[in-house]
């Protein structure tokens, strides 16, 4: 899929050499006397996926809400694609996608009319290298909606409507995209085709932050997820290096004589080689397991929220200083 290269070219250009699309210090964010961000720090690259994890009420809409500029934050400082979100112009929003929990306007247009229209909008920060907008017919079959080209968007089922929020999200060829939740209600099928969309957009240098409550979903698509909780992001890595701080054991489980047997340990490699020495072609059904990403996130969540890892040491804790 050819798809955004960075519209460098239109809008507020971003510095030069700038690879970080974001970056967030010391976010903070209070609503009356409720104190939702504590200070959040984080980053995304050029062509990024982040996943920002986090349990209902963390303040995920709220951090991606001041990124998009919809909302003024109380403290620090946060730069998106090069610009203070609380003060950037037309220019600079026609350089972002955004895909809402839910928009449910416009029900009386047709898909491929709506999505034209919408395009239109981009027109005037299209590039020689990027043409702007996205072509409506290969959007539509982009992300599955060729067969409801011709239909009113009030009358399409819930995955379809969700496929068609994504367009629009999408149709300026944005270079930095914000989906908040965007596979809920989809089916298996429709959620995989939009895993294989989001990469192709990232493969074409789109940076993409993500919300999701669906952690084989993060697991998937993420270059990188973020764990919001407390008020701050307390762990920030892939997948694989969040599991593997949080939790250093493996499981080791296998059969002797039929019989299951279990054991944890740090040392996997070492303990099988010992099993197969002492016990030969006697041993079965052998299975290692590293914490999953949900185990991770469970023990991590759960742990703050019981207080047995102070707020102000969890970023420490979980390996917040990998970034
Ligand atoms: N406009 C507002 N005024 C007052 N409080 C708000 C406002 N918006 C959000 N909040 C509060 O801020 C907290 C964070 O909300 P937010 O929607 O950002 O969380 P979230 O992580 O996106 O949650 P979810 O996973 O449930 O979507 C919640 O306690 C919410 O009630």
């Amino acid at each position: 899929m050819t798809t955004a290269h960075a519209l460098s070219e239109a809008g507020s250009s971003p510095p030069p050499n700038s690879d970080r699309v974001i970056d967030v210090r010391d976010l903070r964010m209070r609503y009356r006397s409720q104190d939702v961000l504590k200070g959040v720090d984080f980053t995304a690259r050029r062509g990024e996926v982040v996943v920002l994890l986090g349990p209902n009420g963390a303040g995920k809409t709220t951090t991606i809400e001041v990124l998009e500029g919809f909302r003024m934050r109380s403290a620090g400082d946060v730069s998106v694609l090069g610009t203070d979100p609380a003060h950037g112009d037309e220019r600079w929003r026609a350089r972002l996608g955004i895909v809402l929990q839910s928009w449910r306007d416009h029900g009386k247009w047709r898909v491929r009319e709506l999505l034209a229209h919408l395009g239109s909008y981009y027109a005037p920060y299209s590039t020689a290298l990027v043409q702007r907008p996205w072509d409506v017919d290969e959007l539509i079959a982009a992300v599955g909606l060729t067969e409801q080209a011709g239909k009113r968007v009030g009358t399409l089922s819930g995955g379809q409507r969700r496929r068609f929020d994504v367009a629009v999200g999408i149709v300026g060829r944005p270079e930095l995209l914000f989906l908040d939740e965007p596979t809920a209600g989809l089916d298996p099928e429709a959620r995989n085709e939009f895993h294989g969309l989001v990469r192709g957009l990232a493969d074409g240098d789109t940076t993409v932050l993500l919300t999701t409550h669906d952690l084989a979903e993060a697991e998937k698509l993420a270059d990188r997820i973020l764990i919001l909780a407390g008020g701050r992001i307390v762990a920030d890595g892939t997948a694989e290096e969040l599991s593997r701080k949080a939790s250093a054991e493996a499981t080791v489980r296998w059969t002797l004589d039929g019989r299951p047997f279990e054991e944890s340990t740090a040392e996997p490699t070492r303990f099988v080689r010992r099993l197969f020495e002492d016990h030969g072609d006697a041993v079965g059904g052998l299975e290692v397991r590293r914490a999953s990403l949900e185990d991770t996130y469970l023990t991590m969540v759960r742990e703050l929220e019981t207080g047995s890892v102070p707020e102000e040491r969890a970023a420490h804790a979980f390996g917040e200083e990998a970034r």
